[in-house]
């Protein structure tokens, strides 16, 4: 795309992403959390279509990355869980300290799933992050195949949440992770607790599952 060949525009790009995905995040919590009159859940309706109406007009096809992004370097933007340009994403934002992936995100309404409380879901999508995060971090890179989540106690909305991953084995191709999700204010009582197993593709499973996008891809 030419309004990006240069690093300038390529910045421009990601910051209006990440400022979009902002502004999706909090509608959807303003449109899960509101309790306005019905006639104004209609007319936001019709303005929302009519403002997402000409980001539609230019969209990419399934193996087409996005051209902000740099798959080969890790930037995601749309990444359903850590992604700034995903509406959909709290976003969970993941450091690293020392052997261990740290990550912190405070979720929302729309993760609820007893009230008040999130998701089961939504946890072992943050924890599947977390541990894939912690796998590649190591240089261990793969694909989950196992995700074994044990739920101790209800993960709060509303409250920021610590979550921590490490790599606890590596058998040739095979990577054992594990992880927690604890508030950050009490980081030592543990909510949810993951194992996770990943694999390391061969060059060929590789190439079947993402060959058409590593051709596609900038
Ligand atoms: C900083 C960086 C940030 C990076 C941040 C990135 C974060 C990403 C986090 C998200 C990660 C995801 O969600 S990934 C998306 C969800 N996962 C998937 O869609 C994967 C679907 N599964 C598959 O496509 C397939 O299983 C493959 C290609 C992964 C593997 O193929 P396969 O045929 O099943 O396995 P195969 O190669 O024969 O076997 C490999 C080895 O794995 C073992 N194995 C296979 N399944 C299991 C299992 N459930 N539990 C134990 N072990 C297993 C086999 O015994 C074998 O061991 P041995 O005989 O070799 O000892």
């Amino acid at each position: 795309m030419s309004e990006i060949e240069n690093g300038q525009g390529l910045q421009a790009r990601r910051a209006a992403i990440t400022d979009l995905g902002d502004a999706l995040r909090l509608l959807i919590e303003q449109a899960t959390a509101t309790e306005a009159p019905t006639a104004d859940l209609l007319r936001a309706a019709a303005l929302i279509r009519q403002a997402g109406a000409p980001l539609g007009e230019r969209a990419r096809g399934r193996f087409e990355t996005a051209s902000a992004d740099d798959l080969l370097g890790g930037v995601r933007l749309y990444n359903p869980v850590t992604g700034g340009g995903s509406a959909f994403a709290p976003p969970l934002e993941i450091h690293r300290d020392g052997d261990v992936a740290v990550g912190s995100c405070t979720l929302g309404r729309a993760f609820e799933g007893p009230p008040s409380f999130a998701h089961g879901g939504v946890s072992a999508m943050l924890l599947d992050q977390m541990l894939g995060y912690a796998c590649g971090m190591s240089g261990h890179p793969g694909m989950t195949v196992q995700l074994d989540t044990a739920y101790r106690q209800p993960v709060p909305l509303y409250t920021p949440l610590r979550l921590t991953a490490r790599v606890a084995a590596v058998d040739r191709r095979v990577i054992t992770a594990t992880g927690t999700i604890a508030t950050a204010e009490d980081p030592a009582s543990i909510l949810v607790r993951a194992t996770g197993t990943f694999v390391a593709l061969l060059p060929e499973q590789a190439q079947r599952l993402f060959g058409p996008v590593m051709g596609r891809g900038r």
